[in-house]
């Protein structure tokens, strides 16, 4: 998404959009996810150390009879930011308004929203480095002293009038938290980091989900999705209803290891969770280049696809997944891209053009 949600999408963004493992909402998710959200810390799948540091967070402010302090989550999209804030208002019994970043362009937005805000209210942010300037100043003083100043006028004859707010929590969401700058990142009262899931707590959010979706799941068929899910609950969930498919199509509606791995098999995920445009850059780094070193724009070309696509949308898995590396020299594919693409890095420095002959045909084969 950009700055300015009117303007028209980046090829990257094009890319990702609609992408079975991408991790941001599409329309479908936005229509199930209400449904299949956790409602308290209870429920609430893994991350372990937030939610016992969360829950402290929010005993100790209802034992005082006060309003929570502000929290910042940070994380990448599909690990539950927008649960938590829900849960968050939910275990405090108060009301929530959610907003985000690109939304707020002038102090004046902001002003409205929290001048409309109800005691104890949480405020959810998503997207807080996105906001603009003249409103993270505002907001500024409203976490720390509950007041704003409006600014009434123009020019030389504008003046400032001070307005009190009611005391409210804001729980802002952001991917970046380093873009955040530090005087808004020193007023969060607690912070936490949201980490990728491990496989187990993917399995559990798995089963979870197909008990509220009336889907018959085994262990078997729940792992097998999981391991796909690239340690985000959102993709978990969409897998899981991709596979519900299949199954109620081609088999008898159960989901096990079979149907799951047959149904994302024609989805072309794979095993570890990569698509059909993650295997053709580590193909090409692979058949074309001998594994690299090679630049960015020389992959983007031989892949048929924009640099900024496989920069942002293929390669932050792959890296994260330790299949592939970028170097001051180049992009180069590790050993396990080596084995998981079942092929053998040649002997004798990995030359380019050898393996380019050999690898120019099959790039897409498999
Ligand atoms: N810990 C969890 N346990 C169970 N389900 C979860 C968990 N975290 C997320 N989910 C599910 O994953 C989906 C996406 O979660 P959510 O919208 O909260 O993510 P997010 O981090 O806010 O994403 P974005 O940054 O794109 O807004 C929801 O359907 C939610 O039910």
């Amino acid at each position: 998404m950009n700055w300015d949600d009117t303007a028209p999408p980046t090829d990257a963004e094009a890319a990702a959009d609609g992408r079975l493992v991408g991790a941001s909402a599409d329309g479908e998710d936005q229509a199930v996810e209400a449904a299949l959200r956790p409602k308290s810390l209870d429920e609430f799948v893994g991350q372990e150390r937030v939610r016992e540091q969360l829950d402290l967070v929010l005993k100790a402010a209802l034992a005082r009879g006060a309003t929570a302090d502000h929290v910042l989550l940070s994380g990448a999209p599909g690990l539950g930011k927008t649960t938590l804030s829900m849960i968050i208002a939910a275990e405090m019994g108060a009301p929530i308004r959610i907003t985000s970043g690109p939304a707020i362009q002038h102090a004046g937005d902001l002003a409205a929203i929290l001048s409309s805000l109800q005691e104890g209210e949480v405020l959810f942010l998503d997207e807080i480095h996105r906001m603009s300037r003249p409103a993270e100043e505002m907001l500024y003083m409203a976490m720390e002293d509950f007041r704003v100043d409006v600014i009434v006028g123009k020019g030389p004859g504008a003046t400032a009038i001070p307005l009190e707010l009611p005391p409210f929590t804001l729980v802002g969401a952001t991917t970046r938290a380093g873009l955040l700058p530090p005087p808004l990142r020193d007023r969060f009262g607690f912070t936490a980091h949201m980490e990728f899931y491990e496989p187990v707590e993917l399995e559990r959010v798995i089963h979870r989900s197909a008990r509220l979706l009336d889907l018959v799941t085994d262990a078997d068929g729940a792992a097998e999705i999981a391991g796909r899910s690239r340690g985000t609950p959102r993709i978990a969930n969409r897998l899981l209803r991709r596979v519900r498919d299949y199954a109620q199509v081609k088999a008898d509606g159960r989901i096990t290891r079979e149907t799951a791995a047959a149904a994302l098999a024609v989805y072309e995920v794979d095993g570890r969770g990569l698509d059909r445009l993650d295997r053709a850059v580590l193909q090409a780094l692979l058949k074309l280049f001998g594994g690299g070193p090679v630049g960015l724009s020389t992959l983007a070309v031989a892949v048929g696809e924009e640099r900024e696509t496989v920069e942002e949308v293929a390669e932050p898995f792959l890296v994260r997944e330790g299949l592939l590396a970028r170097t001051p020299r180049g992009r180069v594919a590790t050993p396990a891209a080596w084995a998981h693409l079942g092929l053998v890095p040649p002997q004798h420095g990995g030359g380019a053009n050898g393996a380019g002959a050999r690898g120019q045909q099959g790039l897409f084969g498999t």
